[in-house]
């Protein structure tokens, strides 16, 4: 079973019993940080010999008293045949009021150590204290895997809201977890009577009677040597019994002193064992350091956060990861698929593959990269891996490099067949990577990379005929893309363009359907999405989505794209086609990469023609009024000015702070966007400076310019694109 299978599953099931024991826990950690509010100022170098002379005025039947982890100094006595116990100001020793527990935090720490079932349900939070042990332990492996090692733990996380959410708070909390599942297995140990904490049986010690009178408490030797501080509790001797003896309790074990002479008569040294759970219940507990307390209770809390995360990253990826069906045992299959994908359509051609492999007798295993292995059956393992971002891997196998360049190679060949598309510069740039990695590794290969555009089924089938060659076996790929469930968009509005020169152009909005619980979940059809993220639209006749950037986010509550003719373009030409209320299918894709971080600075918007669209939904959404500056090229203002009357009317508002448009087939048009980057160097400079981040979208000849221009714009701060990219700083959307 892999860590992840461990984690998914003690997760789910046991872990909603560790919630129950976080959420408790949380609230007894309350009860230190109350107490350490109510305590004593610092005890200081006060003695416990002067404590006893203060308390033994104010209390004189006193016959025991305990210094709590919190500091409070508690004195135990009988009021006639009634049992009571005080606080006591260790200043002056008077009686501050009654000691109690409250009846709460009893009931709470009674769920907490038991779940409320007596000693069966000790065994049971012992069993639960075991689990989250696994589960700190085996998240912390996925949380490596992910990251890619110790050095990019601190790394910016990626993936859906759920998924940012455990594993942010997994990185912050993971530790502290992990402790106070090891100390509350080391209570538990000592509760249930496994380990013994006792250092033997107690001496036999009295007082020895001399006919002298006792002595006070203040004149005993042992007590003027001992600080108030590093006493836990001292037992007075009895009035009625003259060989009764003072009995003292240390962290470092108990001693028993003669009430005539003040000698100390036998001292017991505190067990190792009795010392190690000592430390487990300070660590544990929180009692005598309250700010450990609150680090506690916030961890405690915490479990609740991981669940629920926990439970709606398992829902999505139950609904979202397309079922591979007629998968043999990993242990049993002679060909092993890792699949690396983000929006799901390679785990189709995984199947594809899978299938074929299966009608030439092969027990095949697909599975996502994360999990890349071999086993004693694995004759072949085959990758099929897409790229995203600039040339990264997909959310789910950002850790997977760091993971293969460890991994032990073998006789087993190992072949990656890319998914990409030549749109992006790094075209299948992490197929690259890992196939050198593998190389780099030597493990050998059955076929060379080879690299899938467009989720081509004609190249993937000719992929198919080289690895049958290579098999020698009659191998057929025959792939039909499966899509991602989609949605019925009903048009709402359109406004036509019709550019100089250029292609009919039009803005289309879409109503966005009702909301329906499975949506919200973000685990059907359109889920949540943002300016800037995509939309799949399928053309009829066409089994290839084609994807438009979004002009606007749900929160508009209409979906909004900008479609420009493409010369024999399916897609654009359905679309351009469409009448108001005519309908069609599509599909989100999310683009992370894309979005706007949350700040404060300044924001570069640089886009051309329809390349605004995106631009345009973040300004539209700048509620918070973040400074963002517009740079837009176009060819003529009258003509294909695109969201024109609504960027004038942002500016307006204070949504947009600055606007620089600039049309080249106009007379003083201003050129194309570069030439107004060039003309504002000096203000780009001190934007750039202030931390600002760039959105660049439009053509790649365009984005390519921009970047030429920006380089040289930003070399007198020994800046450039490449440092910007790096830093998450630049982001391009290119078509
Ligand atoms: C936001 C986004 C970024 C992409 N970045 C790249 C890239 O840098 N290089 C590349 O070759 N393909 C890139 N692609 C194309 C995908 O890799 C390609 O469509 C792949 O078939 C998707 O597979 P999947 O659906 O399994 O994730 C990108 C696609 C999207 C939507």
């Amino acid at each position: 079973m892999s860590w992840k299978a461990i984690h998914r599953w003690l997760g789910l099931t046991l872990g909603t019993l560790a919630v129950v024991l976080g959420i408790s826990g949380a609230i007894l950690a309350i009860d230190p940080v109350q107490q350490a509010w109510n305590a004593p100022a610092a005890l200081g170098d006060l003695t416990a010999a002067t404590l006893v002379e203060r308390v033994t005025r104010t209390v004189p039947d006193a016959q025991e008293i305990r210094h709590l982890p919190s500091g409070a100094i508690v004195v135990f006595s009988f009021a006639g045949e009634q049992p009571q116990a005080s606080y006591v100001d260790p200043a002056d020793g008077g009686v501050l009021g009654p000691w109690q527990a409250s009846a709460l935090p009893r009931w709470v720490k009674n769920l907490h150590r038991s779940l409320l079932l007596g000693d069966a349900g000790r065994w049971l939070a012992a069993g639960i204290a075991l689990v989250m042990a696994v589960l700190c332990a085996s998240a912390l492996v996925l949380l490596l895997r992910r990251m890619g090692g110790w050095q990019r733990l601190t790394k910016k996380v990626r993936g859906t809201l759920a998924q940012r959410t455990h594993v942010v708070t997994g990185r912050v909390v993971l530790l502290v977890l992990l402790l106070t599942s090891v100390t509350a297995l080391t209570m538990s140990a000592s509760t249930l009577g496994l380990v013994v904490l006792d250092a033997g049986t107690e001496p036999e010690v009295l007082s020895v009677v001399s006919g002298q009178p006792a002595l006070p408490g203040a004149q005993l030797a042992p007590l003027q040597s001992l600080l108030v501080k590093d006493l836990r509790k001292l037992n007075v001797p009895g009035v009625t019994d003259p060989e009764d003896s003072w009995k003292l309790t240390t962290a470092k074990g108990q001693g028993w002193i003669d009430r005539y002479s003040g000698q100390m008569l036998a001292w017991q040294e505190a067990s190792l064992a009795q010392r190690v759970y000592d430390l487990a219940v300070v660590l544990h507990t929180g009692e005598s350091a309250w700010l450990w307390a609150v680090v506690l209770g916030l961890v405690g809390a915490s479990v609740l956060l991981f669940w629920l995360s926990g439970f709606f990253i398992w829902w999505q990826a139950r609904n979202q990861t397309p079922k591979i069906t007629g998968n043999a045992p990993m242990a049993q299959a002679d060909v092993l698929i890792f699949v690396a994908s983000e929006g799901g359509s390679t785990w189709g051609f995984a199947q594809t593959l899978q299938d074929a492999l299966r009608k030439c007798d092969h027990r095949v295993h697909t599975s996502a990269l994360e999990n890349i292995q071999t086993t004693a059956a694995t004759r072949q393992v085959l990758v099929l891996a897409a790229t995203y971002g600039e040339g990264q891997a997909p959310a789910h196998a950002s850790g997977a490099l760091a993971l293969i360049s460890k991994l032990k190679a073998n006789n087993v060949p190992v072949t990656v067949l890319g998914f990409g598309d030549r749109q992006y510069p790094a075209f299948c740039a992490f197929a690259e990577s890992l196939d050198q990695t593998l190389r780099k590794q030597r493990w050998p290969a059955l076929l060379p990379l080879e690299c899938i555009h467009q989720q081509s089924a004609q190249q993937f089938a000719r992929w198919g005929l080289a690895l049958a060659q290579a098999l020698n076996e009659p191998l057929v790929l025959e792939h039909v893309p499966r899509l991602p469930p989609t949605t019925v968009l009903t048009l709402i509005g359109r406004q036509n363009f019709a550019p100089a020169g250029g292609h009919p152009t039009a803005i289309l909005r879409f109503a966005w359907p009702a909301r329906g619980l499975r949506t919200c979940l973000g685990t059907h059809g359109l889920a949540r999405f943002s300016a800037g993220d995509l939309v799949g639209i399928v053309p009829p006749g066409s089994s290839v989505p084609r994807f438009y950037s979004l002009a606007s986010g749900w929160q508009d509550g209409f979906l909004e794209i900008c479609v420009r003719q493409m010369p024999g373009g399916q897609c654009s030409t359905h679309l351009l086609g469409l009448q108001t209320h005519d309908a069609i299918q599509a599909f989100i894709r999310p683009n992370p990469g894309f979005a706007l971080p949350q700040t404060r600075k300044p924001v570069l918007l640089i886009g051309a023609g329809t390349g605004v669209a995106p631009l345009a939904g973040f300004i539209r959404r700048n509620d918070l009024m973040r400074p963002m500056h517009l740079y837009f090229g176009g060819r003529d203002p009258a003509k294909d000015f695109y969201f024109g009357p609504e960027i004038e009317r942002w500016l307006g508002e204070g949504r947009l702070s600055t606007l620089q448009t600039v049309f080249s087939r106009v007379p003083q048009g201003g050129g194309y966007v570069q030439d107004a980057l060039r003309r504002d160097a000096e203000r780009l400079r001190h934007w750039v400076s202030q931390g600002a981040v760039f959105r660049v979208c439009g053509s790649r000849a365009m984005a390519q310019g921009v970047a030429d221009v920006l380089d040289s714009v930003l070399a007198p701060l020994q800046l450039s694109v490449a440092k910007l990219k790096a830093k998450e700083r630049y982001a391009e959307d290119v078509f």
